[in-house]
């Protein structure tokens, strides 16, 4: 998939992961929506971007992904100004065990949210060009973390829901969205998420050791990284269905038990 003129979706898109996506998506040619719930951090960059990308690129909508009302909103705004969706990136999410409810909300339930709001949009069903979602789990949703069950309960349901939706797009032409439905599972990456972690780990902070050791162990990514593998599950269309799993070491699209 060529990115000129196609129109991406980037939802926690002011800092860290979803900002270099953003800026990976703006260099190579596409028109891209900012939604975030940071206003001021997102005016601030729009700042930035439109002085290097011009304003006819590049729009941000203040948008709670808790929010069904919100994202439906957002999603039309966009499609009025840009004339449709083409990529969506369901980025935002947090790390907090102590507000487990909430991680759940933004970090899965987002996600699902967005993804069905956009098919109105995206679908070839209903009028839309087809396109490609990628969802941004975690390496914690191929692999637990004891510090955080939560988080790598939603970054499991993440990967489960993003394979599960590419098997409905091949299975039956029914659902011929025209979409395909990606994962993105990156190790540790140097943003505020990962620097806050020992006052988020809740009633398992007594594993914050353990955690930092495994972070020393594996390493860190760059968000830069991190954009770059978001870019190879876009423009390379044979990628549906996929989990790209990477870390500092190297990187590997996940093979799952056949179960057949
Ligand atoms: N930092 C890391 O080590 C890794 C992070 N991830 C995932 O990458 C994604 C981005 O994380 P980071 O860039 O590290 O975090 P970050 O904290 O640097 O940025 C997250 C962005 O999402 C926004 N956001 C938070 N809640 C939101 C909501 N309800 N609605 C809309 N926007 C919201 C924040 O305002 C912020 O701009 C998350 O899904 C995270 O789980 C995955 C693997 C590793
Ligand atoms: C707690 C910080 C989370 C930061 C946000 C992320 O999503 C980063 C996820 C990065 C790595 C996840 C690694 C998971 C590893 C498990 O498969 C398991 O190997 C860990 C077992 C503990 C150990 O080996 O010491």
């Amino acid at each position: 998939m060529a990115l000129n003129d196609k129109t991406a979706v980037v939802t926690g898109a002011v800092m860290g992961i979803g900002r270099a996506i953003t800026e990976i998506l703006l260099r190579n040619g596409a028109k891209v929506a900012l939604l975030d719930v940071n206003e001021t951090a997102g005016k601030d960059l729009m700042e930035v971007l439109e002085k290097q990308y011009g304003r006819e690129r590049t729009l941000f909508l203040n948008c709670n992904v808790e929010s069904e009302e919100q994202i439906k909103a957002a999603f039309k705004k966009v499609a009025d100004a840009f004339g449709g969706i083409d990529i969506l990136c369901n980025n935002a999410g947090i790390l907090n065990e102590s507000m487990w409810e909430k991680t759940v909300s933004i970090n899965l339930m987002g996600v699902i949210r967005g993804t069905y709001l956009a098919l109105e949009h995206m679908s070839k069903l209903s009028g839309g060009r087809g396109g490609v979602i990628v969802n941004t789990a975690s390496m914690a949703g191929v692999g637990p973390l004891p510090s955080c069950p939560v988080y790598t309960a939603t970054k499991h349901g993440v990967v489960g829901f993003t394979r599960a939706m590419a098997v409905t797009r091949a299975a039956s032409t029914a659902s011929g969205y025209g979409i395909r439905f990606n994962a993105l599972c990156p190790g540790f990456v140097q943003t505020d998420l990962l620097s806050t972690i020992p006052a988020k780990l809740g009633k398992f902070c007594h594993l914050a050791d353990m955690t930092n050791q495994l972070v020393e162990k594996i390493g860190t990514l760059t968000v830069s990284d991190v954009a770059e593998c978001f870019l190879e599950l876009v423009t390379d269309e044979t990628k549906n269905g996929e989990a790209l799993l990477f870390f500092p070491q190297g990187k590997q699209y996940v093979t799952f038990p056949s179960l057949i």
